[in-house]
C-alpha cells in the first residue's frame, strides 16, 4: 500500500514529490499521490501533518519548494490562486468565508463572478447584455441552491442561518464556480451529529450527480471512512500510507501515527 508512486495517466490530479519548506521546517516532504476522476479522496493525518499546507499549494496560496502538481495537462505549482480557480478548482475553508450580511443568493452570485464576461457585479447591470447575463447566471444559481437544499433560504442573510446551513452555503458557492475539482477543508468541523450526516449525504450527491472529483481534509474519521474512495495519510509532512479506507485503517503505521495519537489523547 505504501509502495512508491505509480502515475496512472488518467488522474485529474497527479501530485509528485511535493516538498514545502518554511525557514528550516519541512511541512511537506516528497509527497506523491493521484486523485482518480469522479472520486472522493481524503487527506488525513495528525495536527501539523501538512494537510493545510498541501491545500494551500494546490490552490496557489503557497509555492512548493520542489515537486509538481498536475491538474489534467496543466502544471498548477507556479500559478496564482485566481488562475487555479479559473481552471476549475474550487475550495471551501475551515472557517466560513462568506459575506454574513448579504443574502444567500448574493453570496452564491459572487461565486459565479469568474464565469461572467465583464463582471456583472461591478458593471451594475446598466447594459442590456449584462442584465441578460445576470438572469442566466441567476437561473443556474437557483438550480444549484435547490440541489443543496437551500431553495427556501435564498433571501436570508447568511449570518442569520444556523452554522450547518452556512457550511452548506459555502459548498454551494464553490459549486457555483462549476468546478471539476472541489477542495473541502474540514467540511463538518464544528457541526452536530445531524448536520454531519446531512453534509455527508450532500458530498456523496455532489460526487454521484455532478461527477465532480473531491479532495477532502477531515479530522472526523467516521466521516472519512464513510465518504472516501481513497485515503492518503500524512505524518510530519511525509506520506505514510495511501489506499482504500479499509487498507489505511488496518495499516500499523497509521494506527501508530494517527489513530494511536487520538487514543493517547483520549487516555489523557
Ligand atoms: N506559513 C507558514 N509558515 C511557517 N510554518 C508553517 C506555515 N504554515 C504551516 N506551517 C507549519 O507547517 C507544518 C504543517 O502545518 P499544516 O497547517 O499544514 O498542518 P495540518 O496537518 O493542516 O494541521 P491541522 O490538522 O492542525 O490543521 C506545521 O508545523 C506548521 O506549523
Amino acid at each position: 500500500m505504501t509502495t512508491s508512486y505509480q502515475p496512472d495517466g488518467m488522474s485529474p490530479l497527479d501530485v509528485r514529490d511535493v516538498t514545502v519548506r518554511f525557514a528550516g521546517l519541512t511541512a511537506l516532504d516528497g509527497v506523491s499521490f493521484a486523485v482518480a476522476p469522479g472520486t472522493v479522496h481524503a487527506v488525513i493525518g495528525p495536527n501539523g501533518a501538512g494537510k493545510s499546507t498541501f491545500f494551500n499549494v494546490l490552490s496557489g496560496v503557497y509555492q512548493a519548494t520542489s515537486g509538481s502538481v498536475r491538474f489534467g495537462d496543466t502544471e498548477l505549482t507556479a500559478l496564482p490562486p485566481h488562475r487555479v480557480a479559473a481552471l476549475g478548482v474550487a475550495r471551501t475553508f475551515q472557517n466560513i468565508a462568506l459575506s454574513r450580511h448579504l443574502p444567500v443568493l448574493d453570496n452564491l452570485m459572487l461565486g459565479r463572478h469568474r464565469l461572467t464576461r465583464a463582471g456583472f457585479v461591478s458593471s451594475g447591470l446598466r447594459l442590456p447584455w449584462a442584465r441578460r447575463e445576470w438572469s442566466r447566471h441567476r437561473e443556474r444559481v437557483i438550480e444549484i441552491a435547490d440541489f443543496v437544499g437551500l431553495a427556501d433560504r435564498l433571501a436570508t442573510p447568511v449570518g442569520l442561518l444556523p452554522y450547518g446551513v452556512q457550511k452548506r452555503v459555502e459548498l454551494a458557492r464553490a459549486l457555483c464556480m462549476e468546478p471539476r475539482l472541489l477542495l473541502l477543508d474540514e467540511p463538518v468541523a464544528g457541526m452536530n451529529g445531524g448536520e454531519r450526516l446531512d453534509m455527508a449525504e450532500l458530498i456523496i450527491a455532489v460526487r454521484e450527480s455532478l461527477g465532480i472529483s473531491i479532495l477532502l481534509v477531515e479530522h472526523d474519521m467516521g466521516m472519512v471512512m464513510r465518504l472516501a474512495d481513497r485515503v492518503t495519510v500524512l505524518d510530519f509532512g511525509r506520506r505514510i500510507a495511501d489506499g482504500t479506507p479499509e487498507e489505511v485503517q488496518a495499516d500499523p503505521q497509521v494506527i501508530r501515527a494517527y489513530l494511536g495519537a487520538s487514543a493517547d489523547q483520549e487516555d489523557m
